[in-house]
């Protein structure tokens, strides 16, 4: 008996030798393996851009329709980076992945491919309600769509700032003032909109959304904000948006003719994208719930826009004229002394300085499509009858 007992030990220790020269040599084997795992977490708690740390208290849950849009994607940068934890919904009918690709896997941030045209259930504080084509050829390109998703989209938003006790910001429009009659246009002028005509899908979208705001805050006490977002231009730009900006830089860039419809004599003012990010959050967290104007006032003519940037690029292009644009509001401007006395919010980037950071976007923008991938032409407007002529 002693003998077995003896016997199965001596075996036992045996085993266990093996056991351990087994474990000895499969942890030397593991080691570069770990060693690649820590550098791998290293890098992905590396690879995002630094964000604030922020109490339970300050933190908030905020929902940014249209975030990976241009002005969508660089909200969702500044609300990440001020330490939030931001929900992006995203139909990516102009919005794009890789305008917020930085993200992706952050612990304070989710990317939902959702059109808000169908309603959405989650639970929120804010709600920057942008999801909507913003230039001219894209909601033109599908009228009906762009009028649901002002109409409905802005409608399921609103129930939703209702059921979850959410403030929700609505990114409208200087495109609700039409073709003006006043200038510059402050909040209190009514506007003058065609309402059957090509830019109506959008800028009565807008109206009413606007209306549906008012409605929901005095029938059902939801707190909203409006802004009135004036031409607004920088990085992210879709190289096909088809506005004045990228247009032109684009064409400008290529060695294409500058295409100014009409005479060029029309007015536009011009504001770099980071401003309006400041003031959109200035306003979402102010107490003025009638709408505010955001906008650079520094006015220019649509040609001598395209001169500058003509200079800017170092180009030979042409300027070419062609047909003007049915309804093309002729003079726009910005009235910002609300957004100044209430917000304190004035731009701060000189055009010229964001011209340069958009140029040197596109260039690269350029660069990266480079090598037999498609790029797509600057998109036209909708354009009353006549021939083009070169300048
Ligand atoms: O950029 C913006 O933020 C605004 O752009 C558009 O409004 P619009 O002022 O018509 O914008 P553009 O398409 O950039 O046109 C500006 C002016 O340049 C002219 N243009 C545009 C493009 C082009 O290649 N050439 C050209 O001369 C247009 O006819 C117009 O007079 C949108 O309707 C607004 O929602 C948006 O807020």
């Amino acid at each position: 008996m002693m003998r077995v007992i003896w016997l199965i030990s001596g075996l036992n220790r045996r085993m266990m030798k093996i056991l351990l020269a087994l474990a000895l040599i499969a942890y030397i084997a593991v080691a570069p393996l770990r060693e690649k795992i820590r550098d791998l977490e290293q890098s992905l708690s590396q690879k995002y851009p630094p964000v604030k740390f922020l109490s339970e208290k300050d933190r908030k849950r905020i929902l940014i329709t249209g975030g990976a849009g241009f002005v969508g994607s660089h909200l969702t940068d500044k609300l990440m980076m001020d330490g939030h934890e931001v929900t992006v919904v995203d139909n990516f009918f102009t919005g794009r992945k890789r305008n917020v690709e930085h993200w992706i896997g952050h612990e304070n941030f989710e990317l939902i491919n959702h059109d808000v045209v169908e309603p959405l259930y989650i639970e929120v504080d804010q709600i920057y309600h942008l999801a909507s084509p913003a230039s001219p050829p894209n909601y033109m390109y599908n009228p009906i769509k762009t009028l649901k998703t002002n109409t409905i989209g802005t409608l399921n938003m609103l129930g939703l700032a209702k059921r979850v006790g959410a403030r929700l910001l609505l990114a409208s429009t200087s495109e609700v003032y039409g073709d003006p009659e006043e200038h510059p246009q402050n909040e209190e002028y009514w506007g003058h909109v065609n309402p059957i005509g090509p830019r109506a899908c959008y800028d009565e979208g807008k109206r009413v959304a606007e209306t549906m705001c008012y409605a929901y805050m005095k029938q059902e006490g939801v707190e909203v904000r409006v802004a009135r977002i004036f031409n607004t231009f920088g990085s992210r730009m879709h190289m096909n948006d088809g506005r004045v900006v990228s247009n032109f830089i684009l064409q400008a860039l290529q060695g294409e003719p500058l295409t100014v419809y009409g005479t060029g004599s029309q007015t536009r003012a011009f504001q770099y994208v980071s401003d309006l990010v400041n003031g959109l959050v200035l306003l979402m967290n102010s107490n003025i719930s009638s709408p505010v104007n955001l906008g650079n006032p520094e006015e220019h003519t649509i040609l001598e826009f395209a001169r500058l940037i003509k200079s800017l690029v170092v180009s030979r292009s042409q300027i070419q004229f062609l047909p003007e644009a049915q309804d093309d509001p002729q003079r726009r401007r910005p009235d910002i002394r609300k957004a100044k006395m209430m917000l304190g919010w004035e731009p701060v980037v000189p055009l010229e300085e964001g011209l340069n950071k958009t140029i040197h976007y596109f260039s690269r923008e350029l660069e990266h499509q480079a090598n037999n991938q498609y790029i797509p032409k600057p998109k036209a407007a909708r354009m009353k009858k006549g021939r083009p002529r070169h300048n």
